[in-house]
Parts: structure tokens; C-alpha cells; sequence
């Protein structure tokens, strides 16, 4: 497999990052060497370094193509019209390109947008919502063949379709875009093979012999490429070497971040990530092992989902840290996964539901988590639209919560609307605490674009106009 731009630039690629040539860490690791080879630049850069006019920022500009972002809008649209129009815009096929980071895959995919130029694998489904509702059958099969080509070729599916990113996963939906579809007999042996690869780099035997999985990275010792310069200044808060782990485990999650991995919700260094058993993952490997068969391991897991992640006293599911041996007791809306793909009981659903109403529900839809003082983007005041929709959908099975349920689903959507009226763009995220406010926080600008957000808008659309 061709390597990730840190091996291959090797002190170039430090130096570039330490200096800040670009105020987003990412944007070199999608940059693409032209006129000269990667060695050959390497070579040059350390003759030309000694010269004293040396420029590392003309440097870069004169031997690399770097990515642009821009998405062309028509403000007359109207917000259904941009979503449907926006697919082929977001719509990619891999043009091979020598020394570039991407991943190849056989067909075409859709990128979420902005700085994300190529797939990510939890956004794909929620943007096939929106897909299939826009009727793009083909481009749909097209997604679902790339990710069984990347199981058969690399054994998971990776973060992105970038080399930087093929240590981890992102939590394992692939089972849910093939019901959607319609075609899990026809990823029997993939959705076999991903499940290895949970079961195989993933799992944690607890005490009593119960087996729950946490999210992980291959490539624990290192800063994450993409973020060199901000793991590497957290490294440094950190003094601890298994920094990278946690970081590396928390972009796996998807959660990336959020005050749910971290020991002070105030300082990203005391993120836990990987000594936590997750509620939304294990949820997610229950419904797997249940579309494969394997009843056994879904009643084990289920078993210990309630054993080590209910919360009789928060009325609430939480994840579990098995290196402290206690529940992280951190209420989030990973919280209702259980209700949504049905592992909580009926009563458990109830008491979930009614923290939701109490707890989570705000102006603008359902807050992230709880938390008073992050400035982590999977945190409150932040709303996403795939929490919005597992919400939406969990509230919306719990009998009694019906209304509720459409509350959520018409604030969400009144937001993403007034945004769009005024600045003619969907966005990655939203604050739905103060909803005059644009969503901030986390180590990057907010993007737009957005293939999660437009594919839920069209999702909850559709429920809406048939009377659901
Ligand atoms: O560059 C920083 C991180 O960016 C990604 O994470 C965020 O965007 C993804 C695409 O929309 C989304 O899947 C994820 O939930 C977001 O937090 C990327 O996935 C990370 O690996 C990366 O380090």
C-alpha cells in the first residue's frame, strides 16, 4: 500500500507542519507533488534549506498542487433544490494521480465537502438518505462496491479514502447502508471480514469474561498527519506517550472531539478514548452480529451492554471505562443508540426519552452532550445531523414520544433552513443553543457543503411530506 505523506516527506513534511505553511493542518496532506518526484523534492528541500534566502512556503507553493474547496451556489435555489442539485458537485471519481494520498477506488463516491475531499465512512450513510431520496441508484451501488472493495483489499474500511487515514475505521455502518439497499445477503462475506476486524484489533475481555469493543487506531505512536501540529502541541500538555492512542482512537469514533473521552471536558489532553468501551459502537457491532447470524454473540453483547452501560441512577446509557472499571456517567446522545437499533427494553426507552425531553432538547434540536465548558465540536452548543436523526428515529419508535420526535425533526429543520436562507449554504454542523450563532469549536473551521447534513434535510423532508 502506498504510504501516508508523513513517511514519504519525512522532515519535510514535520517542517512544514510545525511552521504552519498552512493554517489547516490537512491541506498539505491532500497537496500532490508536481514537476518533480517525492524523493527528488525531498533532496532538493535539504540543499535548499542551507541557502540562506531560503523560503520553505515558496517552496512548497513552487513543487506541490495544492487542493482547493470551493462549491459553486446558486442563492435562487431553493434548499431542496440545493441539496438534490448539490450530489454531483460532491460527487467524485478517482482520476489516478501519481504520489497523491488518496485511496483508489473503483467507482464513484460523494465527499462531504470544504476540506473533506474524499469519502468518510459514518458521513456515507446519512448522506445515502439523502441519495436515496433523490433516486441516484446507481451512484448509491456505486458507495456500497467501494466499501466491500476496501474490506477485500484492506480488511475494514477505513476512516477516509486517504493512506493517512487507513489505521482506523469509523463506527461500522456499513451493515445499516446495505439494509438500506437492500443487499446484505449480497456483503455476507465483507460484512463477515469488517466484523473480524472489530472482533480481531477491537475487543476487550472484561472480567467476568464479557467481550465489548472501543475504538482504536493501528498507527497509535505518531500524530495523526492530518493534525500534526495540534497532536503534537497536545502531546506536549500530555507528557505521556499513549496521547496518540487516545487522540487517533477519538478520530476513529467519529466523536473527534468531545468532552465524552475527556478526564477535564477543559483540557483535550486528558482524552481517554481508548480506555473506553463505547455505547454507540457496541450498539452498532449488536446489530452486525444479529444480521450475521450470530444470535449468541448479540444476547452476550446485549447482556453486557446493560450490565456495564445502564445507568439506573442517570436513567440513561453512558460508556464504560474498563481501565477504571466504572461508567464514564457522562449523558450524551450516543445515549440512544440502544433505543434506536433496539437494545434498550421498553422501560429503559421510556426513562431515555423523557432525559431527552428534559435534558437534551434546545431551540435549534438535540445538543450533543451536556457538557458546560468545552470548546470541542462534539459538544454542546453543537447539534450534527446524524445525532439529530438517530434522535429523531429512536424518539420516534418510543411509543409516547411521537410528538416529540417531530420537534426535534422541525427545529432541526427550521435551523438548517434559516442558515441556508441566509448565507446559501448547509453546514457541517449547527449551534442549537443559541441558533443565531454560527457552530464553532475543534481544530478546524466549519465546513460546508455538507453530505450528511443535506442527505438527513432530505430524509426528515420526505418523512414530513408524507405525513410521518
Ligand atoms: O482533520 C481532523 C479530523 O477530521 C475528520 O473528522 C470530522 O469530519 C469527518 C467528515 O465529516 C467526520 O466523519 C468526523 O465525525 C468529524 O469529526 C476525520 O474523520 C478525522 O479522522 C480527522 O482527524
Amino acid at each position: 500500500m502506498a504510504q501516508s505523506p508523513d513517511v514519504i516527506y519525512e522532515e519535510l513534511f514535520e517542517d512544514v507542519q510545525l511552521s504552519r505553511v498552512f493554517s489547516d493542518s490537512k491541506t498539505f496532506c491532500d497537496s500532490v507533488p508536481t514537476k518533480l518526484t517525492p524523493n527528488e523534492i525531498l533532496k532538493l528541500y535539504r540543499e535548499e534549506k542551507m541557502k540562506p534566502t531560503f523560503n520553505l512556503s515558496t517552496f512548497i507553493f513552487e513543487y506541490f498542487s495544492i487542493p482547493d474547496t470551493t462549491i459553486i451556489i446558486d442563492m435562487k435555489w431553493t434548499i431542496e433544490e440545493h441539496c438534490r442539485r448539490l450530489w454531483p458537485l460532491l460527487t467524485r471519481t478517482i482520476i489516478k494521480e501519481k504520489y497523491s494520498s488518496l485511496i483508489d477506488v473503483p467507482q464513484s463516491f460523494v465527499v462531504p465537502g470544504g476540506r473533506f475531499r474524499e469519502f468518510y465512512y459514518w458521513d456515507t450513510y446519512f448522506t445515502m438518505l439523502g441519495l436515496v431520496r433523490s433516486n441516484e441508484i446507481e451512484l448509491l451501488n456505486n458507495m456500497l462496491d467501494n466499501f466491500a472493495y476496501l474490506i477485500r483489499t484492506i480488511g475494514h474500511i477505513p476512516n477516509g479514502n486517504r493512506y493517512y487515514y487507513s489505521g482506523r475505521s469509523q463506527p461500522p455502518f456499513f451493515v445499516l447502508m446495505t439494509e438500506l439497499l437492500g443487499q446484505t445477503d449480497k456483503y455476507k462475506i465483507e460484512l463477515e471480514t469488517e466484523y473480524k476486524f472489530w472482533m480481531k484489533k477491537r475487543a476487550i475481555t472484561l472480567d467476568d469474561g464479557s467481550i465489548l469493543n472501543r475504538y482504536y487506531d493501528d498507527l497509535s505512536s505518531k500524530p495523526r498527519p492530518e493534525a500534526f501540529l495540534e497532536d503534537t502541541e497536545t502531546s506536549h500538555k500530555a507528557h505521556t506517550t499513549d496521547i496518540y492512542a487516545h487522540l487517533r482512537a477519538g478520530a476513529e469514533s467519529g466523536w473527534d472531539f468531545s468532552s465524552r473521552w475527556m478526564e477535564d471536558e477543559n483540557d483535550l489532553s486528558t482524552i481517554k478514548t481508548a480506555d473506553i468501551l463505547p455505547i454507540d459502537l457496541n450498539c452498532l457491532l449488536y446489530h452486525l452480529e444479529l444480521a450475521l447470524g450470530k444470535t449468541m454473540e448479540a444476547k452476550r453483547r446485549r447482556h453486557a451492554i446493560h450490565k456495564y452501560m445502564w445507568s439506573d441512577e442517570l436513567k440513561f446509557f453512558t460508556d464504560y471505562n474498563f481501565v477504571k472499571r466504572k461508567q464514564t456517567n457522562q449523558m450524551t446522545l450516543a445515549g440512544l443508540y440502544p433505543v434506536w437499533l433496539n437494545v434498550s427494553t421498553a422501560d429503559q426507552a421510556q426513562q431515555v426519552a423523557q432525559q431527552v425531553e428534559s435534558l437534551f432538547l434546545r431551540d435549534g434540536g438535540l445538543v450533543t452532550t451536556l457538557s458546560k465548558e468545552s470548546t470541542q465540536q462534539w459538544d454542546s452548543p453543537n447539534g450534527w445531523a446524524p445525532l439529530e436523526y438517530i434522535g429523531y428515529r429512536a424518539l420516534l419508535q418510543t411509543p409516547g414520544y411521537e410528538k416529540l420526535a417531530r420537534t426535534v425533526r422541525q427545529r432541526w429543520m427550521a435551523l438548517n433552513e434559516r442558515v441556508f436562507k441566509e448565507t446559501g449554504k448547509m453546514m457541517e454542523k449547527y449551534d442549537v443553543v443559541d441558533t443565531d450563532k454560527p457552530a464553532g469549536g475543534g481544530e478546524y473551521e466549519t465546513q460546508d457543503g455538507f453530505g450528511w447534513t443535506n442527505g438527513v434535510y432530505l430524509e426528515m423532508l420526505h418523512d414530513e411530506k408524507t405525513g410521518l
